[in-house]
């Protein structure tokens, strides 16, 4: 029946006010006023409509985002909207689209990388939109191995093939790329260069450069909406100028002039980008875990008591599925949090030359951007079956979803080649123990590695799982035992590349083992400080201890095979986590709502607010094409002639 809350039971059962973890979610007061405004006037306008997606064809589809992105920024306009607003406004509209790389991606480098009279030239153009961006970097044969990407631009005292850049197979007119800077014969590696590709008054393509879109990618609609291009470049000449500057130069001699700064400096859009993804994560994880928690309090199978079968989420196997997901979205969210504050610090050290925190920053944005898009990848799919054959259906909102997320496992950085950075750091930080280097930050916990080593743990009862120290210290323990062990065998190695790329297999793992461990410190530590509202902390402790307490149990072998625990221990995490997932039961739904997604931006009849999803499932069906008519295309040419001869032959 419409109107009526079929999960109104679920939300009495609360235990907390829903409305004050909507604040804690959002971030702040402001900032969920700015969503919940901007969600609600994308869901009450029809030009945003997107459940028609999966009905288009791939022209159609692309045109139809077009459509939507111009008149988001005819919005924006209209409505003076702030840069906050207009980004949750993009958010909510919920498609990838070329505006995503241009403010995303080509503005951030932009800033970052363009000398200041560099800056007056482009960013008023970029910020107007009279010029269109996209962020080629990757090529062809090397999208991982950025110091191996082949285009050169040399430079010409007198007087390049890119393949994946979003927004570049149709949309944008400029691009920033990346190529080899040679300069007076020597090849001083890859720099950003921004350059002209369409002509701003017809959009043709420039000479010398050939422009297409890459074909369709994974799944219907998904990033379909998205022309992430291919572009060849035939000895095109830019002005000097379009080198951008701001780290080093070339002068009009053509002398190569590099300021004293870690050439690294030149991949900062993609820390950027990557510290954005790990947010990312945990709206998507949410998204998903949303559809799956209402969806599972409204099915009911099997397990009937006076007559009425049991509902899914009362299940001990669909918790123990489902709650460890809810727990990482939060987990997700407030490790998000604190790498928006790492980053925002870096930067501020950057401006004043101090590079003591870019390699911590480095490493953590690219080892949380790697374990939170895998888990959230995974967790999407999981969703997916948590909804049994309804979950399959696309007006379930899952596998779209799925779709369009899956790729940030490899965007922005190959999720194992990145964990293979967070692995050398870790193998340089034990190894600088050795000479007595102090280390700080993330890792600050391998400082006290002689009491981590000889540690053991002090649980003797399920509750003691409870303690946030006992917690912290067996993921510092089983981390830091992880990276000695892996230091250890490395040292056996004459040739240390030759070993790293033996022991690469390990690496990846004690690099996910210190990543968990900065997630599972970030959620105690948010715990710590100051946490509003009537009952929320105390939700919010049952879901770090159900995210530590699952991993603990997910990645048993390492706490076992370090010593960590003993299988006695073990067992207590297993029963501890059984209890919370009973006292998280009765608060999942409201834990959902706290998300406050509207029924537009979830797109799913599983997932609706009003849990009434079979009157609607049974009227979507109806929706689709195939129902146009009774009988089929193709029944005159293909199954009649067959019935027929089948009748022929039986009456023979
Ligand atoms: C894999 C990378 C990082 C290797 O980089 P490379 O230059 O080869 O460095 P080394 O491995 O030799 O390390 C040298 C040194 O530099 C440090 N370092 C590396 N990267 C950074 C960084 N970003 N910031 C700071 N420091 C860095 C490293 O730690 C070493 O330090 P030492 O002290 O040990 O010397 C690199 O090739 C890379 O990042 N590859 C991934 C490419 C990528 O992410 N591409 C993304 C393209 S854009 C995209 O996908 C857009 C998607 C948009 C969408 O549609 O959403
Ligand atoms: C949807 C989407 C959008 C994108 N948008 C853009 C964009 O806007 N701009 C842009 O420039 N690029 C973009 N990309 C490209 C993306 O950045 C690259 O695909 C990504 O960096 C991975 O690089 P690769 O494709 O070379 O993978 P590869 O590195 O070739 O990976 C292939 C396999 O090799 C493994 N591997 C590679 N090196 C090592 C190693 N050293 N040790 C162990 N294993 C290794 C990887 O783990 C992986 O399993 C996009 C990609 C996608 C899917």
């Amino acid at each position: 029946m419409e109107g009526v809350d079929h999960l109104a039971h679920e939300r009495n059962r609360s235990q907390f006010d829903v409305n004050d973890m909507k604040i804690v979610w959002a971030g702040s007061r402001e900032a969920f006023e700015v969503s919940d405004r901007m969600s609600r006037l994308v869901a009450n306008d029809p030009a945003f409509r997107k459940d028609n997606r999966v009905h288009l064809t791939r022209k159609e589809l692309f045109k139809n985002t077009l459509r939507k992105a111009a008149y988001a920024w005819k919005k924006i306009i209209e409505l003076k909207l702030s840069e906050e607003e207009a980004g949750r406004l993009r958010f909510f509209v919920d498609e990838p689209a070329y505006t995503d790389l241009h403010w995303g991606m080509f503005v951030p480098f932009l800033k970052g990388q363009g000398t200041e009279e560099q800056l007056q030239k482009w960013l008023p153009l970029a910020y107007k939109m009279q010029i269109i961006g996209c962020y080629a970097q990757t090529e062809l044969g090397h999208g991982s191995n950025v110091q191996w990407l082949e285009t050169t631009a040399t430079f010409d005292p007198k007087t390049d093939e890119f393949w994946w850049p979003g927004g570049l197979g149709k949309v944008s007119t400029h691009a920033v790329v990346f190529a080899r800077l040679i300069t007076n014969g020597r090849d001083y590696g890859v720099h950003g260069f921004i350059v002209q590709i369409r002509s701003l008054d017809d959009h043709s393509v420039l000479p010398g450069i050939t422009i297409g879109d890459i074909g369709v990618k994974f799944g219907n609609g998904a990033y379909n909406t998205m022309d992430n291009g291919v572009m060849h470049f035939d000895h095109i000449r830019i002005p000097r100028n379009q080198l951008l500057m701001r780290f080093s130069q070339v002068t009009r001699e053509g002398k190569y002039v590099q300021s004293d700064v870690p050439r690294q400096l030149v991949y900062g859009t993609m820390v950027y980008v990557r510290k954005t993804i790990v947010i990312d994560a945990s709206n998507a994880l949410s998204r998903a875990v949303c559809i799956a928690t209402r969806y599972s309090a409204v099915r009911r199978q099997f397990g009937s008591q006076d007559g009425v079968e049991t509902q899914v989420i009362n299940y001990k196997t669909q918790q123990s599925r489902l709650f460890p997901l809810l727990a990482s979205a939060y987990a997700f969210r407030f490790v998000g949090e604190w790498l928006q504050w790492l980053y925002t610090d870096v930067t501020q050290r950057l401006a004043a030359n101090d590079f003591s925190t870019l390699p911590e920053a480095h490493a953590c944005t690219a080892g949380l951007k790697s374990i939170t898009t895998a888990a959230t990848a995974d967790g999407i799919e999981e969703c997916r079956k948590l909804c049994g054959g309804h979950g399959y259906l696309c007006s379930s909102g899952l596998p779209e979803l799925f779709a369009v997320y899956v790729p940030a496992c490899t965007y922005e950085g190959d999720n194992v080649v990145l964990l293979l950075q967070v692995a050398r750091f870790l193998v340089k930080t034990v190894s600088q123990l050795v000479s007595g280097k102090k280390p700080v930050g993330t890792t600050a916990y391998m400082g006290r590695l002689q009491h981590l080593m000889e540690s053991t743990c002090k649980v003797q009862k399920a509750e003691d799982w409870l303690n946030p120290s006992i917690v912290l210290e067996a993921f510092e323990v089983r981390s830091a035992r992880m990276s000695v062990e892996c230091a250890k065998r490395l040292s056996q190695f004459t040739n240390q590349e030759e070993g790293f790329h033996e022991l690469s297999p390990s690496l990846v793992e004690a690099a996910v083992a210190h990543c968990q461990l900065i997630i599972v410190a970030k959620f105690i530590e948010k715990l710590q400080g100051d946490i509003p509202g009537n009952g929320v902390k105390d939700q919010l402790q049952k879901l770090c201890s159900i995210y530590a307490l699952f991993t603990l149990h997910k990645h048993l072998g390492d706490f076992l095979s370090t010593s960590t625990i003993t299988p006695k221990q073990a067992s207590l995490a297993d029963d501890q986590l059984r209890s919370l997932y009973a006292q998280v039961r009765p608060n999942a739904v409201a834990l959902v709502d706290a998300f406050n997604y509207t029924d537009h931006y979830l797109g799913s009849i599983l997932g609706r607010y009003d849990g009434n999803v079979y009157p609607n499932l049974y009227d979507e069906a109806w929706k689709d094409p195939m129902n146009d008519t009774a009988v089929p295309d193709g029944y005159h040419e293909y199954i009649k002639p067959l019935l027929k001869q089948q009748l022929r032959n039986s009456r023979l």
